[in-house]
Order: structure tokens, then sequence, then C-alpha cells
């Protein structure tokens, strides 16, 4: 990344470094192991509370973690104009600083990749390896669905619907628009007191996200109270998001969570997320059986997973992009 002067920084997004939740008591993160019998209840809950929670026992091979994390750190390590022949990210690809088609920046590199991996454009990028590459990027992403296929069922479970593939046949579907990313944050010059913003605050739009980061902080979540709360690494565990096309899927009951990455001072934060979309065409409505079969109104009015992704596509980063598609209440 080229080297800028602290106005040129600013441009990025600073944040007081006390602007946290740090004192005040708060239980913590809500973690899940996912070979526990209870899993399903602790997993609704977190939903419920938060939208966010860390998992243990995932079973994802640690050799499938590290191969992908070294075949992208040694990706980010090329000469920007290497980097800039895979790119620019619209919507798949290399992109730095910017992000999404609307103004937003951050401190940030990244790729983006469609899971059905078309490597063609990256071909000249990784030169001699993109086949390496390309079976790094299989195994990982299989494997990540698969755990997020097994909590999404747990979830059905946990909320007593049926069948229990209710949401993890959406992500199983062959045509599931799912998205995967690698993002990079390299160190930054130090601001006085200052962070600076990595990738700006934002819900996720689809219906679940799953991030696994280097030891590096820079994670945090927005709290009920609008307060943020840093969410300490660990490379061992994975992380899980409740995107927007869950909380319309069960009526507002799991909440998508707002969140943001602060750059670190010190160390480059890597951070692998796969997104778990549905087909294009599917319905996106809250689940009958969540409706009370008829005795609970829908919040939202009814939308194509299709019709969503354009909208979003339209917006900024920081944006309620659900609050377009809610009902207005009745008075
Ligand atoms: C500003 C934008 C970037 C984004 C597309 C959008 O217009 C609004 C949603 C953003 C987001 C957030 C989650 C994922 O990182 C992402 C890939 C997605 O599906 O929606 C990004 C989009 C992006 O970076 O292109
Ligand atoms: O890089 C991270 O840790 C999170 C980034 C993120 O929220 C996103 O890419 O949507
Ligand atoms: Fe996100």
């Amino acid at each position: 990344m080229v080297v800028l002067s602290k106005p040129a920084m600013e441009q990025y997004g600073l944040v007081k470094n006390n602007s946290c939740k740090t004192n005040t008591f708060f239980p913590g993160i809500p973690l899940i192991d996912l070979s526990k019998p209870d899993a399903k209840h602790l997993l609704v809950k977190a939903c419920q509370e938060f939208g966010f929670f860390k998992v243990i026992n995932h079973g994802i091979p640690t050799e499938f973690i590290s191969r992908l994390e070294s075949e992208a750190v040694k990706f980010f390590s090329l000469p920007l104009s290497e980097k800039e022949k895979a790119g620019p990210a619209n919507p798949f690809g290399y992109g730095n600083k910017k992000i999404g088609p609307n103004g937003d920046v951050g401190w940030v590199e990244y790729i983006l990749l469609d899971p059905q991996f078309n490597f063609q454009k990256f071909e000249t990028v990784f030169g001699v390896t993109p086949e390496k590459i390309q079976a790094a990027v299989h195994d990982y992403v299989a494997s990540v669905k698969k755990m997020a296929c097994d909590i999404l069922e747990k979830l059905a479970e946990g909320l007593n619907i049926q069948p229990k593939n209710v949401f993890s046949k959406l992500l199983m579907h062959e045509q599931s628009d799912s998205v995967f990313r690698v993002n990079h944050y390299p160190p930054y010059p130090d601001l006085h007191g200052r962070n600076l913003i990595g990738f700006g605050e934002h819900t996720d739009p689809q219906i679940i996200s799953v991030l696994r980061s280097n030891n590096t902080s820079g994670l945090q979540i927005a709290l009920k109270d609008g307060s943020w709360l840093p969410v300490p690494p660990d490379q061992n565990s994975f992380f899980v998001n409740v995107g927007d096309s869950m909380q319309v899927l069960t009526n507002g009951r799991f909440k998508s969570v707002r969140h943001r990455v602060l750059a670190n001072s010190l160390k480059s934060r890597v951070s692998m997320i796969y997104f778990g979309g549905p087909p294009l065409s599917q319905k996106i409505a809250p689940l009958p059986s969540l409706l009370m079969n008829g005795e609970e109104d829908s919040l939202y009015r009814e939308f194509t997973w299709f019709e969503y992704k354009m909208s979003a596509y339209k917006s900024r980063l920081a944006d309620n992009r659900l609050g377009l598609f809610e009902k207005v209440a009745a008075s």
C-alpha cells in the first residue's frame, strides 16, 4: 500500500481510541461449542440477542485455513501493479481502498470471489500456481459452507421449525448466490490516539456470514444501545453474523448485526469471509411457521434476493438497507 500523509488518511474515517465499550459490564460474545447437544438453543439465543457469535469445535481442518491464508498473504505482498491486474472489483476481483460502487472507502485491500470461481481473470497474477490457489479456495469454502449449513440446521431445530433444511437448502442450492472475500488491513502510522476505519459500519445483506481472521484485533459489533464492542481475535475459531435476509426470514427474531473493522496500528489483519446467499430468484419473506400460521403480520414486504441485491448495490455501506423493505405500521 502507498504511504499517505495524515490529512490524506483522514478520508478513510477516524475514531477516538476510547470510543468503545470497555468498562461497562458485559457478559461477552456468545461462544457456541458446535459439538454440544445444547448448541441449537444457544445459537437461537445468540441470533436473537446479538446476531453474532463465536464457534468452536467447528470441524474445519487447520490445514485448509493455513494453506489459504498463506496464499492470501503471498498475494497481498505482490507489488500493487501486479495485484491490480486482478482488479477492479466490479463486483469480483482485487479492490484497494474503494468498497462497493458508491464512494465508500476504507484502509483495506481485498479480493472478492464468486465461490463458483472463475480464475481466468487471476491467471496472470497468480502466475504459475492458479490451480494451487483454486484448490485452496475450493477446499476452504466447501468446508466453511458445510459448517454454515450445520449451523442453519441447528437454528431451524432450535426454532422448532421443519424441515430442518429450510434455511440450509438456500446455501446448498446449486445456484446459491454466495460470495467469498479475503480482506487485508495493513498497519498504519500513529495517528495520536485515533483509529483508522478499515471497513466502515454495515450489515451483511446475505443470510449468514462466516468469518475467520488471523490474531489481529479490529472487528467490532454494535450493541442494542449503539455502543461498539470490540471482538477479541481468535485465529482458531470462527465468527458468525446474521445477515439481513435471515432477519427477514425470521420476521425480525434474529438480528442482522451492524459491524465494522478498525485498522490496527501495529499489525496486519487478514480476514476471510464466506457470505452465504440464496439463489437470485429466491423469495425472501418470513417463514409461515414463524408467523404463527397467519397470526403474526410480516414486518417486511415481499421481495426476491435479486431485488434486494440490486437495491443493496445502490446503497452506501452504512445505509439501513432493510428500511426500504419494511412495512409501514398501520396506525
Ligand atoms: C457499499 C457496498 C459494498 C457492498 C455492496 C454495497 O453497495 C453495500 C453492501 C456491501 C457488502 C457488505 C458485505 C460484503 O462485504 C459485500 C461483498 C456484500 O455482499 O455487501 C459488500 C459489498 C461489496 O463490497 O461489494
Ligand atoms: O474483515 C473483517 O474482519 C470484516 C469485514 C466485513 O465485515 C465484510 O467484508 O463484510
Ligand atoms: Fe461485513
